[in-house]
């Protein structure tokens, strides 16, 4: 799948945003080694810190299908330039995917950075910090 294609299912996903508070919608598409894409949109909730962003939601429906191997993703949001992930989603994103793996990061203007997940989360905590830990 080339990039533009997976922006679009960025736009896609956006649309299903759950937004009543912030009015920011968000939306993400996360393509799985094996072809499949993975919608996902923000979720927010009256008590604001349940609120799931969007690259998350893609994650975790992902992963709650027995999937966790992946290619790329794309998120899209009405930003001024691209859209920022948050430091929550590159931590899930380090856990999940490749240091390498190519994220697109976008806005409705048609703005695209393309960066990877070791760019977006240099240092992340990773599995490798618990088997120090449990050595000790
Ligand atoms: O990369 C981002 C940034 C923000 N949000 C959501 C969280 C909240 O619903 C709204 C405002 O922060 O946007 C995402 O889903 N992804
Ligand atoms: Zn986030």
């Amino acid at each position: 799948m080339d990039v533009k294609a997976l922006i679009d299912e960025s736009i896609v996903a956006r649309k299903n945003a759950y937004v009543p508070y912030s009015k920011f919608s968000v939306g993400a598409a996360l393509l799985a080694k094996d072809g499949t894409v993975y919608h996902g949109c923000n979720i927010e909730n009256s008590a604001f810190s349940m609120t799931n962003c969007a690259e998350r939601t893609a994650f975790f429906k992902a992963v709650s299908d027995g999937v966790h191997t992946f290619a790329a993703l794309a998120v899209i949001g009405d930003t001024e330039g691209p859209i920022s992930p948050c430091g929550a989603c590159r931590q899930v994103m380090a856990e999940f995917c490749d240091g390498a793996m190519p994220v697109y990061l976008t806005n409705l203007k048609g703005d695209v950075f393309e960066t990877t997940v070791a760019e977006l989360l240099p240092g992340a905590f990773s599995k490798e910090d618990l088997n120090f830990a449990n050595k000790q």
